[in-house]
């Protein structure tokens, strides 16, 4: 473990706690916590030292991002799309131009968004209808991401879209880069419109649209394995940002269980703490043990032994994390009694955040029919007609 970093999430965690329920109530983004993440260098963390960055494994990343998710769960998101997900599939897989040109936006303090549901294309990820059709020396973009977290303050995006060649043919899906000045943005790129969020207000979820929008070829981040397996290489490098989620979801639910037992050593009824009644010890014990749990397995994801975590390893840690998260999350508010459900006390916005990490990231339902796959070892279809998308037409051939 690279101490030092996990030393500056340890020091900025009762900052980044004090102004947590101030994004929430304004719904503004962490813009002074970002100052301080990229003065700790947190941002970026993950990104080679060739490139600016300190060259910190998942693991590290990991470790950070428990920390902080403790104080805010805001920050967290940050943290783990500055050194998760799109960054780390470009610093993978990227050209050397590619891996020059975001590194340093990173770790000036942009976090990156990751553009891959659509408005008909959600768990369905791959039935995504964005094109983008070679022209020349660039691809145009066309089509409408949505729920793209970050949407609006993020400057770098990594699109996921269908590529056709010049003359309309499938090529498979890719994930280009483009970067937007919000002040001038690049022409056919339009953020439409902010989701009114239940939890993890401060963050923009939002609608983008690509109307003939021109990127040069140069950013197409080609996976190795070519266009036609480009989907299942780019979720390759998501399931790192898998990790993360799932991390997030148990740095919440670690911070909520130290709130909860500082109050049932404090608080007393009939004469003694809540902490000497044996109903709530049993919640302690195995509120205690579900984070225990979680950890372990996110760690055993985080520590992968390629490039980025194994797919069922990550799959099994976000699905076990988010639902642990929200459990113990909401067990803990119910031992502050009314005081949990006011605002006085953080486990109610805490409760609002994490409920999120079961539907964004892959949601429980698709996470288990991937591990079902994997532990039956068979292929599970999800069409009527099972196989039969373009891209899955391509990736058979
Ligand atoms: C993968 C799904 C979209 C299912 O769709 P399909 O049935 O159409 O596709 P598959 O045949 O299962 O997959 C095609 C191909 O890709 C490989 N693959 C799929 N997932 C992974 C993965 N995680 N890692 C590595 N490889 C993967 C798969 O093995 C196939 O390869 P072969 O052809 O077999 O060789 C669907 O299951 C799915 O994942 N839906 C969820 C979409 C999702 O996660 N969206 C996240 C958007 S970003 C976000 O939410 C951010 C929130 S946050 O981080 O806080
Ligand atoms: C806070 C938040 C942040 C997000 N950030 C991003 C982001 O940055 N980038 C991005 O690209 N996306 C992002 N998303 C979108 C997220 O990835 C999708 O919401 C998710 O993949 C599910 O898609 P959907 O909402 O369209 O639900 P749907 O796919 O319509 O699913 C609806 C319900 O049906 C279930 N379901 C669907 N198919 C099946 C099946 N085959 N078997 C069993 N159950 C099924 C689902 O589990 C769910 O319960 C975010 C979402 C949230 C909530």
């Amino acid at each position: 473990m690279t101490d030092p970093l996990l030393a500056a999430a340890k020091d900025l965690a009762p900052t980044f706690a004090s102004r947590a329920a101030h994004w929430d109530r304004s719904r503004s983004y962490c813009w002074s916590n970002i100052t301080d993440l990229v003065d700790a260098g947190l941002m970026g963390m993950s990104i080679p030292k060739a490139y600016g960055g300190q060259g910190a494994s998942f693991l590290d990343v990991a470790m950070v991002v428990e920390e902080i998710a403790k104080a805010c769960t805001l920050t967290a998101r940050v943290v783990v799309e500055a050194n998760m997900g799109g960054i780390s599939a470009v610093m993978a897989y990227g050209t050397e131009e590619q891996k020059a040109f975001c590194a340093p936006i990173v770790l000036a303090g942009d976090k990156p968004a990751i553009c891959i549901t659509e408005p008909e294309a959600g768990s369905a990820a791959t039935q995504m209808q964005t094109t983008a059709q070679k022209r020349g020396k660039t691809y145009v973009l066309n089509g409408r991401k949505h729920w793209i977290t970050g949407g609006g303050v993020s400057k770098l995006h990594l699109i996921f879209a269908q590529v056709l060649a010049e003359d309309g043919t499938p090529q498979g899906i890719g994930g280009f880069i483009v970067h937007v000045d919000h002040a001038a943005p690049p022409k056919g790129f339009t953020v439409v419109r902010r989701e009114h969020t239940m939890g993890l207000c401060g963050m923009p979820e939002a609608e983008l649209a690509f109307d003939d929008l021109e990127i040069d070829a140069k950013w197409l981040l080609t996976p190795p394995s070519g266009l036609k397996r480009g989907f299942a290489d780019l979720m390759t490098a998501y399931n790192s940002q898998r990790v993360g989620a799932g991390t997030i979801a148990l740095g919440v639910a670690a911070g909520a269980l130290e709130h909860a037992k500082r109050y049932l050593l404090e608080r007393q009824q009939f004469g003694r703490p809540l902490a000497e009644f044996q109903g709530l010890q049993w919640m302690v014990a195995d509120m205690d043990t579900q984070v225990h749990a979680a950890r372990l397995m996110l760690h055993d994801a985080a520590r992968c032994d390629g490039t980025f975590p194994d797919m069922i390893k990550a799959a099994r840690a976000k699905l076990f994390a988010s639902e642990m998260g929200i459990k113990v999350v909401n067990d803990a508010l119910q031992m502050f009694g009314a005081r949990g459900y006011g605002d006085q006390e953080p486990l109610e916005r805490m409760y609002r955040d994490v409920r999120m990490f079961t539907i964004g990231g892959g949601t429980a339902q698709i996470l288990r029919t991937q591990i079902a796959g994997a532990a039956l070892g068979i292929k599970v279809p999800q069409t009527r007609d099972g196989y039969g998308t373009p891209s899955q037409q391509i990736a058979a051939e």
